[in-house]
């Protein structure tokens, strides 16, 4: 099977290369086309520009930042609309609001593509290891199509019905990860500042109820304050400003999603957008006092 694949940031380039190696052909795209490099050592193809990729490809994937950018690739010069047609398809993975992802499926679909929303759950090194989690929506006959390249990516996909579906899904445990973080950093600097071993906390969270893969992998490094990306804090905190947003359009009221918003929003103006998401943790310790 011939797959297109646009944007190989930390997730894309992780997911391209798994369907390298699981057989697929591939042809990737990448605004900074030089990180195309690494994937051609490993027999991709390049596509010079998103619509080089669909006229090649039968099914184009996007793994892309954020909603302008997922927009950016489709709409603008040399984007997706200029080669989609009957008999393409195109599966936007990056996580995007509601509206983004359905504007993207209305663009798709006039053109007489077919469009599946795909966000996922999982990072870095899940992605790495072909153990996402796929929370899909809208043509269903191009999900039931999809599943081979799925089954690569990840260990478990859900069909959630109409596009948007799948990106409401994915901001509601998005701005649950977020806030749990805040919870968590918070927990660690009181630990430390009441003459406590925050390691001890770590054992102790480990063997208990609240027991998780994010606190056991990233508490120790949190601890050293080092923070190398998996998921970048400035894609953390754009999620949680879009799970905000349909709370406001939905009237929930979500004061710990709001706050922990402030802090990702702190940590982003203290420089820290780049690093991972759990650094966060150096808005909350703030200065120390004698
Ligand atoms: N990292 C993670 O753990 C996870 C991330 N996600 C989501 O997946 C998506 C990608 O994340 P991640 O790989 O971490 O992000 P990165 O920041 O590593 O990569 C972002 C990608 O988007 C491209 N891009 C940004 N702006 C534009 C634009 N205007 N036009 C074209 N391309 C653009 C970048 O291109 P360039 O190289 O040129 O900058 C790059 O390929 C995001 O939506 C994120 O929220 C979902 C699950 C987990
Ligand atoms: O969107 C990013 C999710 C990161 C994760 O699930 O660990």
């Amino acid at each position: 099977m011939e797959v297109g694949f646009l944007g190989l940031g930390i997730m894309g380039k992780a997911m391209a290369m798994n369907l390298l190696r699981n057989g697929f052909k591939v042809t990737v795209w990448n605004r900074t086309l030089s990180k195309c490099d690494e994937l051609v050592e490993h027999g991709a193809a390049v596509g010079e520009t998103p619509a080089a990729v669909v006229k090649k490809c039968k099914y184009t994937i996007a793994m892309l930042s954020d909603p302008s950018a997922a927009i950016s690739v489709v709409y603008d010069k040399d984007g997706v609309l200029e080669e989609i047609c009957n008999g393409k398809s195109y599966i936007d993975m990056s996580t995007v609001d509601a509206d983004t992802s359905i504007k993207i499926s209305e663009g798709i679909i006039s053109k007489g593509g077919r469009f599946l929303e795909g966000p996922v759950s999982g990072s870095k090194k899940p992605a790495e290891d072909g153990q996402l989690i796929i929370l899909a929506a809208g043509e269903k006959g191009l999900y039931d199509e999809a599943i081979p390249i799925f089954d690569v990516l990840g260990k478990k996909s859900f069909f959630l019905g109409q596009v948007g579906n799948g990106a409401k899904m994915k901001l509601v445990v998005n701005m649950i990860m977020g806030s749990m973080m805040n919870a968590f950093s918070e927990g660690l600097e009181l630990t430390e500042s009441s003459g406590l071993d925050p390691r001890t906390l770590l054992d102790v969270l480990d063997l208990g109820a609240m027991a998780n893969p994010m606190f056991k992998m990233k508490g120790p490094s949190m601890l050293q304050s080092k923070y190398p990306p998996a998921f970048p804090l400035k894609h953390q905190q754009k999620d949680m400003r879009l799970a905000l947003a349909l709370g406001d359009e939905n009237a929930v009221s979500m004061p710990v999603a709001a706050a922990a918003n402030e802090a990702f929003k702190k940590a982003r103006s203290m420089g820290l957008g780049d690093q991972d998401f759990s650094a966060v943790h150096e808005a909350i310790k703030g200065p120390k006092h004698p």
